[in-house]
């Protein structure tokens, strides 16, 4: 079978809910492409659709309208054919939580044909030493990696993963992200959620923006921050009136915006030049350069803020 362009695909997706509060509209026009062997994050706030969006991708919900392609194929029809080839991480694995982790991974990976050996994934994710713990004395944090072990254990080509460093300490959270990173350098494809500027842009390939059911932008994080937010700017206070031949020097430099109150910005890649010309003879104080984030082009895109809730732990 030859592997498909995409790994995911969603062309003019709608899903909606019908609730005794009225119809919420979760996922309205979503349209995005994800690349094989690759880490895409889905990224937005609470409520943004990013869940709704990944059932739909695994074939857990049925999109009202438009089309999903999952390995290329429709995952609300493909049945086993892909159940084998993509795996979610179960969001609370309450089920078994009698049995111990390493009976569980056990149990689990006897659901597939080829799951990938549950030493080596409890290894990986640190979770050896809790082999003999029953799931329900785990701390969240280790129970979040468990999730992650559980959907890795089926051995798929594509990995699923709804905010998998939720209740993570900031070391779990980067040791999580290194395993994710080595497991895409062997060819896995991770297409995730996330609130998470920091995650995302430490980890993501690729980033859609997503915003009130629809994705807003695509790109990968420096794309989006070049695209979004422009390139880094240079902030001053004018001390002293720039005269006509500054001016004109810092307008060849790149983008120049002075405000009523004498404060102002140049965004240029040139950040040393323009520092020469404002530094000059004390021209302008409060000199900063400030280097837009992925927060500047999230907001650049949907207008909002988004503010990532502390890792547990901080
Ligand atoms: N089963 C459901 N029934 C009714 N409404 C739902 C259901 N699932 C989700 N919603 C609503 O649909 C919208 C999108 O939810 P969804 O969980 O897809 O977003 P999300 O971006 O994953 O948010 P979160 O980060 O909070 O999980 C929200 O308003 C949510 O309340």
């Amino acid at each position: 079978m030859s592997a498909p362009a995409l790994a995911v695909e969603m062309r003019d997706v709608r899903k909606s809910y019908n609730t005794p509060g009225g119809t919420i509209h979760a996922v309205d026009s979503m349209t995005l492409r994800a690349e094989p062997h690759r880490i895409h994050a889905l990224l937005g706030p609470n409520g943004a659709g990013k869940t709704t969006s990944l059932e739909m991708i695994v074939g857990l919900r049925r999109p009202d309208q438009g089309v999903v392609r999952t390995l290329g194929l429709d995952p609300a029809t493909a049945g086993r054919e892909l159940s084998t080839r993509v795996a979610i991480q179960p969001q609370e694995a309450k089920i078994f939580e009698r049995l111990r982790v390493g009976e569980l991974m056990t149990l689990w990976s006897s659901f597939y044909t080829h799951p990938r050996p549950a030493e080596e994934v409890l290894d990986s994710l640190e979770l050896t030493n809790y082999v003999n713990r029953e799931v329900t004395k785990l701390s969240g944090g280790t129970r979040q990696r468990l999730n992650v072990a559980l959907a890795m254990v089926a051995n798929p080509e594509l990995l699923i993963l709804d905010e998998p460093s939720t209740g993570l300490d900031p070391r779990a959270r980067e040791h999580l992200w290194s395993v994710l990173a080595s497991w895409r350098d062997r060819g896995l494809t991770i297409v995730m959620s996330t609130h998470s500027m920091e995650e995302a842009t430490a980890l993501a390939d690729s980033v859609f923006i997503i915003d009130h059911g629809s994705c807003a932008s695509a790109g990968t994080p420096e794309e989006l921050i070049r695209t979004l937010a422009g390139g880094p700017a240079v902030h001053f206070q004018i001390v002293r009136e720039l005269d006509d031949a500054d001016t004109a020097r810092l307008r060849q430099l790149g983008e120049l915006v002075i405000n009523a109150d004498r404060t102002g910005h140049l965004t240029t890649d040139r950040t040393d030049e323009a520092l020469a010309v404002l530094a000059a003879d004390g021209r302008c104080r409060d000199l900063r350069i400030q280097v837009p984030t992925l927060a500047d082009a999230y907001f650049a895109a949907t207008g909002n803020q988004l503010t990532s809730p502390e890792p547990a732990g901080v």
